[in-house]
């Protein structure tokens, strides 16, 4: 008992191999260590190439200035995803995710064998992203406590949870989905099916679910419901009902927003401009931020009606530009002399620190694909949203921020744009009267975030009582191991 007790608890965190994923890890491990937890963070060898090439920092341990500050028990560490550096994983996206689906996993458990050979403490708990399909047969394997973290609403997680109802009721895999309103999920009054993920408004008329797609999605919400926690990125007072619904099924706890404001961790996967020189002196909220994430694509036409929306609406921008946003096989996208024409008006970046730029003064506006980070972001900052979603839970919480929390305004129904409606919303996101019924909403929502995490607040409590739970956790498997037979209260 007291050998057990002495030792630290170690946790590995695997986040999944995306940059919207990566983020809220990083900020969850570091608050983990903050309250004495060994943690040793697992990155792909892909995604660490990607940070330490845009900080110019080969070499990196992207946790070296985290641990010298905090003095904080950060181990990090590198995985194979079963492909080469070189591979280009956005362009063969598909054959990327069946790697993700039947390779990585063995990488993983090759990797916890050497740790648990070398290690000490040894690690008692594994924490990966929901989206993994195996994490309760690796914690099963290794005797470890299974965590997941899910970094979307929880309304995307009550959904996927109850995909069985979805299908039994016609809404989803059936040759023809029903199109009616959607009110026997538990936790949900009432959802449209245009506001489902993407991969839920499909028929099987139309699209074939055996895809990796659907066959991870299948997979990893049948695998959570092993889970022995759940911690979602989200708050309960935002999400009341899904996560009570979740809750009733097993231990979820809701403990966001997950992120910092003065984070020393590495974590962008392409270089960052610095927008401060260019921001110095603009009104204050007279500029629109404009980013559609790091994993989605953006047709060109789009690209170009945005552009050209852009200018003809007046207003100030920075808009961010992956250079694989049309396809990593795409270079040029941008209308001929758009740059010249913005002139001092708009800034192009392909990449920047996105909350420094959002907290700016300045900034007045979010044009987003709805990721659910920027969202949580975006109300952090006080910024009303103008909302184009471009996949996965992207339409759902489209329907969070338009339609429950009134905080954001739709661009369009459908996937097609004109320039007069982008430049006609932009304008409304900005100036005028809904803009100022936005902002008051914003405020309100923004309430509930930064409530949430004062020392009484419920996503404070919810993360110390998780940190209590997985504490007796690991001690009880440490004991039934060395063969002593405790309560986790002992
Ligand atoms: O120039 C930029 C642009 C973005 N970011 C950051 O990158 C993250 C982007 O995350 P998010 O807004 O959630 O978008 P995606 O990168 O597209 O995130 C993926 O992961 C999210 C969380 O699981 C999902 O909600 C999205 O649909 C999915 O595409 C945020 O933290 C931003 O602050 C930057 O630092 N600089």
């Amino acid at each position: 008992m007291e050998r057990a007790k002495s030792r630290k608890p170690h946790i590995m965190m695997i986040p999944y191999p995306l940059q919207g994923h990566v983020i809220p890890f990083v900020h969850l491990a570091i608050k983990l260590a903050s309250h004495g937890f060994t943690i040793t963070f697992v990155n792909t060898d892909s995604i660490h190439h990607h940070i330490s090439t845009a900080h110019q920092d080969d070499a990196g341990d992207i946790f070296s200035a985290a641990r010298s500050s905090g003095q904080h028990d950060i181990r990090y560490t590198t995985v194979s995803d079963g492909f080469p550096l070189d591979f280009d994983r956005s362009l063969n996206h598909d054959q990327f995710f069946e790697g993700i689906l039947h390779v990585f996993s063995a990488h993983v458990d090759d990797l916890i064998a050497k740790l648990s050979r070398r290690d000490d403490p040894p690690v008692t708990c594994l924490i990966a992203d929901t989206f993994y399909v195996w994490s309760s047969m690796i914690c099963d394997k290794h005797n470890l406590v299974n965590v997941s973290f899910w970094t979307e609403p929880a309304l995307v997680l009550n959904l996927y949870y109850h995909m069985d109802l979805l299908i039994s009721n016609g809404h989803f895999k059936s040759l023809d989905n029903r199109k009616d309103v959607i009110d026997y999920v538990p936790g949900v009054k009432a959802i449209e099916p245009k506001d489902l993920m993407s991969y839920l408004q499909v028929s099987d008329k139309d699209v074939d679910t055996n895809t990796v797609v659907y066959r991870i999605l299948f997979k990893a919400f049948k695998d959570v419901k092993r889970a022995d926690f759940v911690v979602c990125n989200t708050v309960q007072e935002l999400e009341p009902d899904s996560l009570s619904a979740l809750q009733a099924k097993q231990p979820v706890y809701a403990i966001g927003p997950v992120f910092s404001t003065d984070s020393v961790v590495p974590t962008s996967l392409w270089a960052e401009s610095d927008c401060t020189e260019w921001l110095k002196g603009r009104p204050t909220g007279s500029v629109l931020y404009v980013s559609f994430g790091s994993y989605a694509h953006v047709g060109k036409k789009e690209i170009v009606e945005i552009a050209h929306g852009l200018l003809l609406s007046g207003i100030s921008f920075i808009w961010v530009l992956r250079p694989d946003i049309v396809g990593s096989d795409v270079p040029d996208f941008l209308p001929a002399g758009f740059v010249d024409q913005a002139q001092d008006r708009g800034l192009v970046v392909q990449w920047c620190c996105q909350m420094e730029v959002i907290s700016n003064p300045a900034v007045g506006g979010f044009f987003t694909h709805c990721g659910w980070n920027s969202i949580l972001e975006s109300v952090w900052c006080g910024l009303p949203l103008l909302c184009y979603p471009l996949l996965t839970d992207q339409f759902t919480n489209r329907k969070l921020v338009v339609d429950d929390w009134c905080i954001g305004i739709n661009l369009c129904e459908k996937k097609t744009i004109t320039r007069d409606q982008v430049s006609a919303n932009v304008k409304r996101l900005m100036n005028g009267e809904t803009s100022s019924e936005l902002r008051n909403n914003v405020e309100k929502v923004k309430r509930h975030l930064k409530d949430a995490v004062t020392t009484v607040g419920s996503s404070e409590t919810n993360f110390n009582l998780f940190v209590s739970e997985v504490r007796n956790r690991i001690e009880t498997k440490l004991c039934n191991v060395n063969g002593l037979e405790i309560s986790p209260s002992n």
